[in-house]
This record gives structure tokens, C-alpha cells and sequence, in this order.
């Protein structure tokens, strides 16, 4: 346990109706008698007049302890609710302050306590910053299953397989003469270490999911010049985010606005219109263009529903590698049916035509990819590469054909590689990163 007991601010920006100070450590107790008038009940609402070292009231309010070892911290934690005005808030802190002993924590501080002492695991303080940075439902629903342990169950339980099948190879080693382990165990742990690689792939494979719904599921618009592509972003993004004008080749950069469409975080953006070109800046915009449409998980092929001679329609096939969605835009001045490509849909940015539906077939296509937010996926590429470590000793090719210590040995390795998921092994340098991801207070 840390010696210095320390205080923050732990609610929201003030002034506000109430502010809700935390103090965590050996302190906490005394700091209660001194100020508070005694340590309250535990886990108990107790009203309180809070006073300074010289009796003066600071305010009156709530105060409730929380004994060590069952706090949030694993420490002694107090909690003191006061009216959340920023001169009682400095006043209360100032007090607190003043004790000996007692200090501001920094930013993560209380979380990297509960860690410290094993009251949360890696993964679960990493989906607690998850859960407060969550700004769409799907990004609470994923953080919070987190934060509740759900990485960790899983981590643990492939790493507890491990060292059962490490032990039923060391025990047949152990106990045989001459050294040969039986066939029979060897095939078995064999059996075994390739179902859990299975599972580990199965796992990987879903990353791109837990990144989707942490990052945004990306799509693209892409097509020709004034084919209407920035007055479609600027349609759905309901703001004037890109620059519109009767002008080909307006759009240079991408231009990337946020959306959340039914939970998930969707990443629209808008590109150069695709021509050939001899302006040099033009070309290097198309080039990034081209780019966000390999990376996207959509690209919306957008052509002029009023202009799509076979110039323009050339552009249309030229997304081979992301899902591409086919839509006539300029729905308003859109030319006899004979004329037209095939399409998807037709979309007005002018009049709002069609653009619900679009809304709608986004929102269908990045919540089907994401799948259940709930599920268990790799969040971060922390996660992916250590997993991935893992699997490339479990699945190195030799593993069949070498000697059982030495089989040991690689599974020894990569549960001591998993053991840094949950923050078991191996990650000291990695705590200040990921600690400082928290604000003060938390
Ligand atoms: N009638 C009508 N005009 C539209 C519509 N969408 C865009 N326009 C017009 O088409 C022209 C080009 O629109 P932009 O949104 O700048 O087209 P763009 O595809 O981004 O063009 P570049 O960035 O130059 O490639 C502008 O004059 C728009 O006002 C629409 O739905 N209906
Ligand atoms: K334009
Ligand atoms: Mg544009």
C-alpha cells in the first residue's frame, strides 16, 4: 500500500449542485476525525459539518467511508459530498491539504491505486478510461462489459489453460526414467495448444470490430468533380463542414466529420473529385482520395444523377478493395431511368431526398459489421499484438517436433507474453501510459 494519501475533486466541472471530493489511503480515517467530526459508519451516508484546523465551517454535507480492503481502491477511501460551488470546493481541498500526509492526486491516480492493489486488472482500468471517454452507446456497451472483467475472464482462462497443459507435459517428464515422454501426452497437449491458438486467431479475427467501434466504422465518399460530393457530407453531417462550389476540383484535402449512427461511431469523409489532372496540388489530393478509399470500410460512389456521361462512370468501378455502395446524387434534376447506371440509391442534397435512407443503409452496414458491442473483442493494439505474440509461439510450425521441455518452455513464454494483457507481467513502462489516459479524480 502507498504511504501518502491523497485528494481530488472526483465530480464534474463546477460550479454544479454538488461536488463530490475522494480521498484514498492511510489518511483517510484521520483526515474524517479532524475535519469531519469522526469517522463515519461504513459504507453509511453521514451528515456532516466539515471544519477547518481552526473550527471555522467550510460547508456541510455527506461523508461516507469506506474501510480497507473493500473500497474502489483497496485503500481507506472517504468520499465527502458538498455543494459544488468553487470556493467551498478550494476551501474543503486547501483543508484536506493542509494535513500531514495528505495530498492532490495526480490524473489516474485512484484507478492506478485499484490496480496497485489487485482490486482491478489491466484490461478492466482500460475499459474503465474506455467507459469515460464513451460518447455513443456502442462505446459504452463495449467499455462497460470491459471494465466489468470480461477481457480479463478470457485472457485468465487462456492463460490458465496454458499452464495446465505445461503441467501435464512437466509431470510426464518429471516422473520418466529415461526421458521420453509418453506419446499419448504429447499428442493430447499438442491437441490442446491448437485450440487455444484456434480460439486466439478466432479472437485477432474480430479485432477490426473492437477497433470500429473505438475508432469509427469509415466511409468514404468518393466520384467524380461536382458530382456533389462535399454538399452530400455537409447533408449528413447537417453543418456546412466542406466547401461546395459550382467549381470542379474544389475539394482538395479529406475532409472527415464524426457521426453516431444508432450507437456506432461512424468516420465520414469527403475526397477530391477523381479526374486526370496536370495541377500538381489537385493531383496530390486525388492521390489522398484514393488512399481513404482503400482504408474505408465504405465507400460511397456518389455520381451526378443529372450529368453521368461514361467519363464520369469510369471513376464508379474504380473501388476494388472496400465495399462500395453506388449512389445517384442531384436526385432533383436526375435524367430519364434509360439513361441512368445502376445504382443503390438516388440521394438530393438540395431537397433531402433519399438522404434518410442513405442514414439509414450506414447505419445498417456499420452496426452489422460491428456485430454485438457487447461481445468480447480486442480493443486496443495493445491487446492485438500481444495476442498475436502469443499465437506466433503457439503456432510456430517446430512445436510438434521438438522435445517436450522445450515445448514447456514455448508455453511457458507465451503465457508470461498474455500475463502483460492483464498487467501480471512485463508492462511497468506501460503504466504511466496508460494511467495517465484518466483525469484527475478518477
Ligand atoms: N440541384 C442540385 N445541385 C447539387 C446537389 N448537390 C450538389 N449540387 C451542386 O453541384 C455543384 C458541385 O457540388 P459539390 O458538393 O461542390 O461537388 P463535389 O463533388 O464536392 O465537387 P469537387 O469537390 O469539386 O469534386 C454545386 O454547385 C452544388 O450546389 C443536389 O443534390 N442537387
Ligand atoms: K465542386
Ligand atoms: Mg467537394
Amino acid at each position: 500500500m502507498e504511504e501518502d494519501t491523497i485528494v481530488a475533486l472526483s465530480s464534474g466541472a463546477l460550479p454544479a449542485g454538488i461536488a463530490v471530493l475522494r480521498i484514498s489511503g492511510p489518511g483517510a480515517a484521520p483526515a474524517m476525525a479532524a475535519l469531519a467530526g469522526g469517522v463515519p459508519e461504513p459504507r453509511r451516508a453521514s451528515l456532516r459539518t466539515f471544519r477547518d484546523a481552526s473550527g471555522g465551517t467550510i460547508d456541510c454535507g455527506l461523508a461516507l467511508f469506506f474501510p480497507a480492503p473493500h473500497s474502489v481502491t483497496g485503500e481507506d477511501l472517504a468520499e465527502w459530498h458538498l455543494h459544488g460551488g468553487r470556493a467551498v470546493v478550494a476551501a474543503a481541498l486547501g483543508a484536506l491539504t493542509a494535513l500531514p500526509g495528505l495530498r492532490l492526486a495526480e490524473a489516474g491516480e485512484f484507478t492506478r491505486r485499484a490496480f496497485d492493489n489487485g482490486r482491478i486488472d489491466l484490461t478492466e482500468a482500460e475499459g474503465l478510461a474506455d467507459l469515460l471517454a464513451a460518447e455513443t452507446e456502442g462505446q459504452r456497451r463495449q467499455a462497460v462489459a470491459q471494465a466489468g472483467g470480461a477481457l480479463r475472464a478470457l485472457y485468465e482462462g487462456w492463460m490458465r489453460r496454458l499452464v495446465r497443459l505445461r503441467a501435464l507435459l512437466e509431470a510426464e517428464f518429471d516422473f520418466s526414467d529415461e526421458g521420453d515422454v509418453g506419446d499419448d501426452v504429447a499428442a493430447g497437449v499438442i491437441e490442446g495448444v491448437a485450440a487455444l491458438a484456434g480460439e486466439m486467431a478466432v479472437h485477432l479475427q474480430s479485432a477490426r470490430r473492437g477497433e470500429i467501434l473505438r475508432e469509427g466504422f469509415r466511409v468514404v465518399i468518393a466520384g467524380p468533380p461536382n458530382a456533389g460530393k462535399s454538399s452530400l457530407l455537409n447533408a449528413l453531417a447537417r453543418r456546412d463542414a466542406a466547401i461546395v462550389s459550382a467549381v470542379p476540383g474544389t475539394t482538395r484535402d479529406v475532409i472527415e466529420v464524426s457521426l453516431d449512427l444508432g450507437g456506432v461511431p461512424v468516420r465520414l469523409a469527403d475526397t477530391a473529385g477523381l479526374r486526370a489532372t496536370s495541377d500538381t496540388v489537385e493531383a496530390i489530393g486525388i492521390e489522398r482520395a484514393r488512399r481513404a478509399m482503400a482504408e474505408a470500410d465504405l465507400v460511397i460512389a456518389l455520381l451526378d444523377g443529372s450529368d453521368t456521361s461514361p467519363a464520369t462512370e469510369a471513376t464508379h468501378g474504380e473501388t476494388a478493395t472496400s465495399p462500395v455502395l453506388c449512389v445517384l446524387g442531384k436526385a432533383d434534376l436526375l435524367l430519364p431511368a434509360a439513361a441512368l447506371p445502376a445504382h443503390d440509391l438516388a440521394v438530393s442534397s438540395a431537397t433531402g431526398e433519399g438522404i434518410e435512407r442513405l442514414v439509414a443503409i450506414l447505419a445498417a452496414r456499420a452496426a452489422e459489421t460491428v456485430g454485438d458491442p457487447a461481445a468480447v473483442l480486442p480493443a486496443r493494439l495493445r491487446h492485438r499484438e500481444i495476442v498475436a505474440d502469443a499465437l506466433g509461439l503457439l503456432t510456430d510450425p517446430a512445436l510438434s517436433r521438438l522435445p517436450p521441455e522445450l515445448v514447456a518452455e514455448a508455453l511457458r513464454r507465451a503465457g508470461d507474453r498474455l500475463g502483460a494483457l492483464t498487467g501480471r507481467v512485463g508492462v511497468e513502462d506501460l503504466l504511466d501510459v496508460i494511467f495517465s489516459e484518466f483525469c484527475i479524480g478518477k
